[in-house]
């Protein structure tokens, strides 16, 4: 049995208290053994000093497009439909499988870095995302975005049906850390018949079903209009909301619609900083985390955020949930901690999130020798409102050593960096090109 032991640290425990204490793990299956007082744990093999620093469970990105990491930059500062329709689709319709492969390898080395081990990604060409995340060695919920608006019967339907052909081919991936769901993009750019057709397909396949909801108001008043009814009645009649599904953003939702998602167990990813770039909303998040709803945390993509850093993101979703609330004592730092650790990993069906004997041993060990850290009143405040993903030490994930000592161990990094440049631009000089600019 291979070992390893993280020691001399503190550790970030289930019940949100801080301990003096180590951590051994089973690398053959992954999981945490025991969490102990120092030294009274034996490792056989690894060693990982976690000294000056707090042992926290692996953040967990649960709505995110990775490999928009190529387009970081390409495009800000518009509402999301603008952004969409004159910038990224155009851009994103000259894709390569290539591009998505090497935009993943960028977007999950910066993961790695700011101590995320977990991600639920909507993209094209998911094969390739499903690859990068295994040579990545991190856990992933992944599917194929499927649109039907803008297309003929035939593209749509192709579309739809791949999106289930990779979804049941790539379940279980990577020694079981892929999992799959089906994922049609959003209320509004998939049809109502598709939906009909294809979820009783995916509920055939036992697929959870991830989608984006309620992002925008302009999403909202034609989902009215058309159906009388507010578009999370309208994702129940489609049967989009059963309890292993999750829904990204659920920014203009209102009281109803919250109960409905709590009585479903339908959970909800909030992407604060996305919602704040496209100027989206407010989402009542704890809103929805006082009535049950449960809700994880995403970053969304890198052009919309415009990094992939989830401590970015707690501080976002603790500042944006007060303004949302009108009440500082909205969002506190535990009800953020928890939402991208344990909430997430429920949203997503993983058995991470947490640092305790039995679970994913998906961890992060936070330096906490820095100026901006210091002192150390209460070290789940820092990790919210203070930490900054370049914090993040080592990254642990199913057991296996992804970042020490800050040097990332499964990919080279400098030789993905390069690669990410030059397919960036190769991609946007043939956009340019297509629209004769
Ligand atoms: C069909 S694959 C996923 C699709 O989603 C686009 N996307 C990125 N961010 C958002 C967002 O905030 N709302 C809706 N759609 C988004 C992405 O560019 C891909 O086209
Ligand atoms: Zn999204």
């Amino acid at each position: 049995m291979s070992e390893l032991l993280v020691s001399g640290g503190q550790v970030l425990l289930p019940d949100h208290t801080v301990t003096e204490a180590d951590v051994l793990v089973d690398q053959d299956t992954g999981n945490i053994v025991d969490v102990d007082d120092p030294g009274a744990l034996e490792g056989d093999t690894q060693a990982l000093d976690a000294s000056d620093g707090l042992v926290i469970p692996g953040l967990v990105n649960a709505h995110t497009h990775v490999s928009m990491t190529l387009l970081r930059g390409y495009a800000d500062d518009k509402p999301l439909d603008a952004w969409l329709q004159e910038d990224i689709w155009p851009v994103e319709a000259e894709l390569t499988a290539e591009d998505v492969r090497v935009g993943a390898e960028l977007g999950l080395i910066e993961m790695i870095k700011s101590g995320t081990t977990a991600l639920a990604d909507m993209y094209f060409f998911m094969e390739q995302v499903a690859e990068a995340v295994d040579d990545a060695g991190m856990r992933g919920l992944l599917g194929q975005g499927c649109i039907s608006v803008g297309k003929d019967e035939e593209d749509a339907h192709e579309d739809f049906q791949s999106g289930l052909a990779f979804a049941e081919e790539y379940d279980g991936y990577a020694d079981g850390r892929v999992r799959t769901a089906f994922m049609p993009h959003s209320l509004t750019t998939a049809g109502e018949a598709y939906y009909r057709e294809y979820v009783p397909e995916a509920r055939d396949a036992g697929l959870p079903i991830h989608f984006h909801a309620n992002e925008t108001e302009g999403e909202v008043d034609p989902i009215v209009e058309e159906h009388g009814e507010r578009p999370l009645e309208y994702a129940d009649d489609l049967g989009l909301l059963e309890p292993e599904d999750f829904l990204a953003h659920g920014v203009h939702v209102d009281e109803t619609e919250i109960d409905l998602l709590a009585e479903r167990g339908t959970g909800v990813v909030h992407n604060p900083a996305s919602n704040m770039k496209l100027a989206s909303g407010m989402a009542p998040v704890q809103a929805m985390v006082d009535a049950g709803v449960p809700v994880a945390l995403g970053t969304d993509g890198a052009a919309s955020n415009n990094d992939l850093d989830l401590f970015d993101e707690m501080r976002d979703a603790a500042m944006l949930g007060k303004l949302a609330a009108d009440d500082a004592s909205a969002m506190a730092a535990g009800t953020v901690l928890e939402i991208a650790t344990r909430g997430g990993a429920e949203v997503l069906g993983f058995d991470s999130g947490r640092v305790a004997a039995g679970a994913n041993a998906d961890l992060a060990v936070v330096d906490l020798d820095a100026t901006h850290l210091t002192p150390h009143h209460d070290l789940v405040s820092h990790l919210v409102y203070a930490a900054k993903g370049s914090d993040v030490r080592h990254t642990v994930c199913d057991g296996e050593v992804l970042m020490r000592d800050r040097e990332v161990q499964v990919f080279d990094e400098e030789s993905v960096r390069e690669r990410a440049e030059t397919a960036a631009g190769d991609l946007v000089a043939r956009a340019e090109r297509d629209s004769g600019q």
